[in-house]
């Protein structure tokens, strides 16, 4: 039989067997097939552009499978390399160059006025993989699609944005196949105009939007979440969404803590190694810990130490960056402490969080160490992906007997030792942001205050079952994130009305398990396929 060309006037025959064939397990074959990780992006990528729905339903159905690909960590890959695995345009880019006419920019986006949520980055400081320009459009991407699969975010209204203004690493400006424009970041003032334009034309052409920020470099993650979030319906995820995940887990972990060593809560100590945007971002929420058990915010602060690449922060340091003054230790005044060995042996922590991106950076001695001065340390090595987290699951457990409790910020596979089973904590924004999204787009808050993001990190660590409890988990399991999120999400309405900042007062006189209800039955759900779109 010869072969001849398609007449593109005739309806290709389609092989009865289709049909009979469930699309989505050919689909997941598929993906298991592809080697590395990058290249089941490409292909997810591909699925989601060919057939949206089927995507949804098959990220829904395997969430545990699929999230860390379009996610922490794989997504890190997928940024790193952007560049060259690009396929077609997927988001939308608001470059420099476009400063005067930012808002023509924002037009060209299909959705329009009826966009309820866009995730922003300006690429500057991707996980902790540094300065990726405009290759860090992939987090954007991403953060929504966990948006969509777990909160229910219908997908038509979601708007990815990558700030194309330049970069910093050379290796992209020489790189021939770079997307972004080639010319270094501008500085502050340029920077800062350009973001104010930026602001004013968001809320112009999509005026029911919530604006997350995600991964600027520390100073500016902390400077436009001050500059705006009183104007415009703004959050930092890394700041406010890792602050609120971490107080979580930190909640439930310091009970097990507690309870172990017949201790009060309040008796918790605790180190922050790492003191960036989410480091501070996760102090500073970790205040409200501490004073929801009674105690004064100054009280509440002399439980927090913060360790940067100079050591214990001390207040008598000079040139301490602004951020980093809030937590300075007064209380310190031998010699410098910069190893964290020395400085565990001084401050005797509960409880040590790394926020640092140093791979590796809790070695055997340090773990040992918190495991000889606890009955059941609290070990969270948060920074992301994993390639930087600070200490590997299977070490924490082994190094400390199986007394951790631990979580991390991407994800590790439950494990046996000595024969006992047991599962790591994911302490990751994802659990937090799609609710707190969810809960401030339904009551179309005008802001998103400190108290919205408190209660979306109490209603989280409220949400386990008694079964993750017998379990010694901190943090649910996430095959149930569409249910957690509406559970934050009904939270996030209350905190909004009791700070008066909520305008839908549709909602102000329902019980909690019928606003519950609304907001569920809001959540968008993938119409189901069998059959491939033909
Ligand atoms: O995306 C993640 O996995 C968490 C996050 O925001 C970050 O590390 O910047
Ligand atoms: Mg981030």
């Amino acid at each position: 039989m010869s072969l001849t060309a398609v007449n593109s006037t005739v309806t290709p025959r389609i092989p009865p067997y289709l049909f009979d064939t469930d699309h989505r397990q050919r689909c997941l074959i598929q993906l298991r097939s592809k080697a590395t990780g990058l290249e089941k992006y490409i292909y997810l990528s591909g699925l989601k552009e060919r057939d949206p729905h089927l995507f949804y339903e098959l990220t829904l159905n395997n969430l545990l499978e699929i999230v860390p690909i379009l996610y922490t960590p794989t997504v890190g890959d997928a940024c790193s390399n952007y560049s060259h695995i690009w396929r077609r345009p997927e988001g939308l880019y608001v470059s420099i160059e476009s400063k005067g006419h930012i808002r023509d920019v924002l037009r060209t986006w299909h959705v329009g006025p009826s966009a309820r949520i866009a995730v922003v980055t300006d690429g500057s400081r991707i996980l902790g993989l540094g300065d990726l320009g405009a290759n860090g459009l992939p987090i954007s991407i991403g953060k929504l699609d966990l948006y969509i699969a777990g909160a229910g975010i219908k997908p038509t209204t979601t708007v990815p944005i990558c700030l194309d203004l330049g970069t910093n690493t050379q290796k992209f400006l020489d790189d021939p196949l770079y997307l972004g424009v080639r010319c270094k970041r501008p500085g502050t003032e340029e920077m800062d105009a350009f973001m104010q334009e930026f602001m004013d034309a968001m809320k112009e052409v999509f005026p029911q939007l919530l604006v997350q920020f995600e991964d600027f470099s520390t100073d500016n993650a902390f400077r436009y979440l001050e500059m705006f979030r009183s104007k415009y319906r703004v959050f930092n995820d890394d700041i406010q969404g890792t602050g609120a995940v971490v107080l979580s887990g930190f909640i439930n972990a310091a009970k097990l803590g507690s309870q172990a060593a017949g201790t009060r809560l309040e008796d918790q100590r605790i180190l922050f190694f790492g003191a960036g945007s989410a480091g501070i971002g996760v102090a500073k929420q970790l205040i409200s810990f501490f004073t929801l058990l009674g105690l004064t915010e100054e009280e509440a602060k002399r439980r927090i130490y913060t360790v940067d690449s100079k050591g214990l922060i001390t207040a008598d340091r000079k040139g301490l960056q602004e951020h980093k003054i809030y937590f300075a230790r007064t209380d310190y005044s031998g010699p410098p402490l910069t190893k964290l060995t020395d400085i565990i042996n001084y401050v005797k922590p509960t409880a040590l969080l790394g926020l640092s991106t140093i791979r590796n950076a809790f070695s055997e001695d340090v773990v040992r160490l918190m495991a000889s001065l606890n009955k059941r340390p609290i070990i969270f090595p948060l920074s992301n992906p994993v390639s930087l987290c600070e200490v590997d699951y299977a070490d924490a457990v082994e190094w400390t007997n199986g007394s951790v409790v631990f979580a991390s910020g991407s994800p590790y596979k439950p494990i046996e030792f000595e024969g006992k089973k047991y599962e790591p904590g994911q302490g990751n924004n994802m659990y937090i942001f799609p609710g707190l999204g969810l809960g401030t787009i339904v009551s179309k808050a005008r802001h998103v205050t400190d108290s919205m993001v408190e209660q979306a990190s109490i209603a989280l660590s409220a949400s386990l079952t008694k079964e993750e409890k017998d379990a010694d988990l901190v943090y649910p399991r996430l095959i149930r994130i569409r249910d957690i999120s509406a559970q934050i999400a009904l939270a996030v309405v209350r905190a909004a009305q009791k700070d008066g900042v909520d305008e839908n007062a549709l909602f102000r006189n329902l019980s909690d398990d019928a606003l519950l209800e609304v907001i569920q039955s809001k959540q968008w759900q993938p119409p189901s396929h069998r059959s491939p779109r033909l």
